[in-house]
């Protein structure tokens, strides 16, 4: 069956692929009719993507795309809890993990919503519990540290909205006294790094699962359940299990075999996907644990905010519809494989990291949902840092190197605002100016007329010319707070949909993990068995297998420096 490539949208876009591919952000920029109808400020957010390499005719053949691809009957398809995600046979419903209690979102004929609100309710009780001091550890401390073992989209959302809200006022109040540590890696350092300084009989650990099978997360859970036996002493090691673990997971049999109590298991359901559970009990759970319940309210009002203007604001004033149709403009017709998320925002330092699974891992695939392999390449590579930072780093690469489209995401107001007596700006302002400047630099450029202009030497100067053109756009909030951190999040999570309807592909699904687990499995056996003796490293080919003996005879202290 032909794809989305065989129709007349997709054939069009091409051609004026090629026509745009001529034009110059220096001249697109000139037009202000154009640049305003660019721009939409909806929501409390100003969306301005005029520095994109698009004129309006782009932008119609773009919204014929979404149609030929039908975007908005698949959008609505998830909404009402359709199996969309048809290879593994399951609904795709995030957006119900922050629907209002009133709200039917049917599966199987089963109204979803009120799940979703008892075990909020649950995380409300529990959190509020734990804060004051009601439950407290074995020993009868509070439980005033909380580690959260988990890993992929059981840490990377989670780790995500802390920062971003951890230095919000009404937060950080809550949170005054209690620290809250992420373990993620079976690198033995991480686990060294999480539970240093702390006692155990003060520590509460929270094992973020949705298979409560995943290799590095079972062992850090191993783990941690001997540290807490070993250091919280006097009272029944099922009673130190019973009051120092609890657990967020979708597979409760697994997780009260472990040990864990059954009134302390945070439910989920199989359609929410892993990258996409940090409004579930995944984020909830920590998060509540330390900031609260009230805050983490505010959040999921913010990222609803977004969902409904997802699902009801019109295709051409849709802000993650529009991100996503550029995005496919930017990497599938202009041919730009990679983009740069680029927060003037020090708390949204994990943002980056957790878009790159988020969107990596959805729309990072290569046949269509029939399974057809698709006659173009999906999926984008994301990277990013905050700035300022990031512009002391790898913006040379962008500037004068690649081509990278950059995504600019900044604040009016900051959290904490910064200002001295004899500094005429204030550290927002200085933030900002840069925020404001780096669209402006990567669009228009400085050509070598105007470097002759201002009088640098003529061998200087094509070291010094900036090409411009290099397209970006700007997303503009009032503040980072509880709220906005969740629209955030929403616009995130609606875009890479996007892409992925329009591309044809499963965005929900992630086979292309399981080879390395697989293998992995055969080496973590190979590894025992010559531990224990057997000194036939074997099924390998000549390479794993010399650096599997290479490994083996340095690994112990004896062997001394492997160099
Ligand atoms: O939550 P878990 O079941 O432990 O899964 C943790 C992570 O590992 C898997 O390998 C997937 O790649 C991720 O999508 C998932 O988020």
């Amino acid at each position: 069956m032909p794809g989305i490539e065989a129709s007349t949208a997709w054939k069009t876009l091409a051609a004026h692929a090629e026509r745009m591919k001529r034009t110059h952000l220096r001249d697109l920029l000139g037009d202000a009719a154009r640049n305003s109808a660019l721009s939409i400020n909806t929501n409390g957010i100003l969306f301005d993507f005029s520095r994109q390499n698009v004129n309006i005719e782009t932008m119609d053949f773009l919204m014929d795309l979404a149609g030929a691809a039908m975007l908005e009957e698949k959008r609505a398809a998830m909404f009402s809890g359709e199996k969309i995600n048809v290879t593994e046979g399951r609904a795709v419903l995030h957006v119900a993990l922050r629907a209002e209690r009133s709200a039917t979102i049917l599966v199987d004929g089963v109204n979803q919503v009120p799940l979703v609100h008892d075990v909020l309710d649950h995380i409300k009780d529990f959190s509020h519990r734990v804060l004051t001091g009601t439950f407290v550890g074995a020993t009868g401390k509070a439980l005033k540290n909380i580690i959260s073992i988990g890993i992929g989209g059981s840490y990377l959302g989670p780790e995500f909205v802390y920062e971003a809200i951890k230095c919000v006022p009404q937060a950080a109040e809550v949170a005054e006294g209690r620290t809250l540590r992420f373990l993620a890696n079976v690198d033995p350092v991480d686990v060294a790094r999480a539970t240093k300084g702390l006692n155990p009989e003060e520590t509460l650990v929270v094992v973020v699962s949705k298979t409560f099978t995943t290799a590095e997360t079972m062992l850090n859970a191993r783990t941690l359940r001997k540290w807490l036996l070993d250091g919280v002493k006097g009272t029944a090691p099922e009673e130190v299990i019973r009051r120092h673990m609890v657990a967020a997971s979708s597979a409760v049999p697994l997780v009260t075999e472990f040990g864990i109590d059954s009134a302390n298991v945070f439910g989920f359901w199989d359609w929410v996907g892993g990258r996409y559970s940090v409004c579930s009990a995944v984020g909830m759970l920590p998060l509540s644990l330390t900031f609260g319940f009230e805050v983490l309210e505010q959040f999921l009002a913010g990222a609803r905010n977004i969902d409904e203007h997802f699902a009801t604001a019109p295709i051409r004033q849709n802000i993650p519809v529009l991100m996503g149709l550029l995005g496919i403009w930017n990497s599938t017709f202009l041919g730009h494989e990679s983009r740069a998320i680029l927060p003037y925002a020090q708390a949204l330092l994990r943002f980056p990291a957790h878009v790159q699974q988020l969107d990596m891992e959805s729309n990072g695939k290569r046949v269509g949902l029939d399974g057809q392999e698709l006659p173009f390449q999906a999926g984008e590579v994301n990277f990013g840092e905050p700035g300022t930072n990031g512009q002391h780093s790898f913006y040379q690469l962008i500037h004068q190197g690649r081509t990278i489209p950059t995504e600019f995401i900044g604040f009016a107001r900051s959290q904490y605002p910064v200002e001295l007596p004899n500094e005429v700006v204030s550290s927002q302002d200085e933030l900002m100016s840069n925020f404001f400047a780096q669209p402006d630099a990567l669009a228009l450029g400085k050509t070598l007329e105007q470097l002759d202009v201002e009088g640098v030497k003529e061998e200087l100067r094509p070291h010094k010319a900036f090409p411009g053109n290099r397209p970006s756009f700007s997303l503009l909030f009032g503040q980072l707070d509880p709220f906005t951190t969740g629209q955030l999040l929403a616009l995130y999570e609606h875009r890479v949909f996007v892409q992925g309807a329009i591309w044809g592909i499963n965005s929900f699904d992630q086979w292309g993990v399981e080879l390395g687990k697989v293998l992995a499995k055969q080496v973590r056996t190979q590894l025992t068995a010559s531990r224990q003796g057997e000194e036939i490293i074997s099924g390998f080919n000549s390479s794993t297998a010399a650096m599997l003996n290479f490994y083996l005879s340095n690994s112990s202290e004896s062997s001394g420096s492997a160099v």
